[in-house]
């Protein structure tokens, strides 16, 4: 495999499935250093915040992608368990969902729930990002839009890891603050199998294959941008873009 994962030939569905995870295992945000930094217990308070702060512009859009999603499915067999995504992030009006969690996760640590909900302070790199994902599951292929989210492939992982990480070092956290994550645990493996047999029923050509790892490639670089812009405004070199969250001084 090219470095640059350019396919060569036509590949069975478990080679494809085996490219997909190399590309996770190469461009995965697990591998960037904010989320090592994390990890090692090295972040700040003022840190955790804004990650938490920028996070939940990405996961407000979640359902909104996932709906774009659902309107482009033609198969109502599929429709039918897309939507319980929406439903995961929106909660059902009974019970909370993913966003209504992570902002127990971002008030948790400090913030304002309702600076947060405004999202008026997320870096413009996070915006443009995640708007980059909604226009991605728009303009190309439903193939490409659902392999796109095959990144949950891995999300597990980099729950785990960050989830034990932070109850270890970071004594201000607590489990209930990261409530959000253990559902997804769950989830998450259960969207990947729906998304992964229909990726590996759809593409057999060697052009929907190619265009299957690009989608996944392209949604790493998504999430992977997102780190950079928190790492390049706070913690080197620092600069955070006007009218961006800043932290409070020794937080
Ligand atoms: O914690 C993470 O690092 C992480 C990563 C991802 C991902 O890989 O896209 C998702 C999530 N979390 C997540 O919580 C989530 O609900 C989710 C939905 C999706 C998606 O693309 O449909 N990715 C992710």
């Amino acid at each position: 495999m090219t470095p640059d994962f350019r396919l060569d030939r036509t590949l069975s569905a478990s080679e494809l499935e085996d490219v997909l995870r190399q590309v996770g295992s190469e461009r995965y945000h697990i591998r960037h250093p904010f989320h090592r930094l994390m990890v090692e217990g090295r972040l700040t308070r003022g840190q955790m915040q804004a990650w938490a702060l920028n996070r939940y512009c990405y996961q407000a859009a979640i359902p909104r992608k996932d709906a774009i999603i659902l309107s482009r499915i033609e198969d109502r067999s599929l429709r039918l368990v897309w939507r319980e995504r929406i439903l995961d992030h929106d909660g059902d009006g009974a019970s909370p969902g993913g966003i209504e969690r992570w902002m127990r996760l971002a008030t948790g640590l400090g913030l304002d729930a309702a600076i947060v909900a405004s999202q008026r302070l997320a870096l413009p790199a996070t915006r443009f990002s995640v708007g980059a994902y909604l226009t991605f599951v728009e303009k190309r292929t439903l193939l490409e839009a659902i392999a796109s989210s095959l990144t949950e492939m891995f999300s597990p992982q980099v729950i785990g890891e960050r989830v034990a990480a932070i109850l270890q070092r970071y004594p201000y956290i607590d489990e209930d603050t990261l409530g959000y994550f253990t559902p997804r645990l769950t989830q998450a493996p259960r969207d990947v199998d729906v998304a992964l047999a229909h990726v590996r029923e759809h593409a057999r050509s060697i052009e929907t294959q190619q265009l299957v790892v690009d989608a996944l490639i392209a949604k790493c670089e998504i999430l992977w941008t997102m780190l950079d812009a928190l790492h390049f405004s706070y913690v080197e070199p620092g600069h955070v873009p006007p009218g961006a969250f800043v932290p409070e001084a020794a937080s």
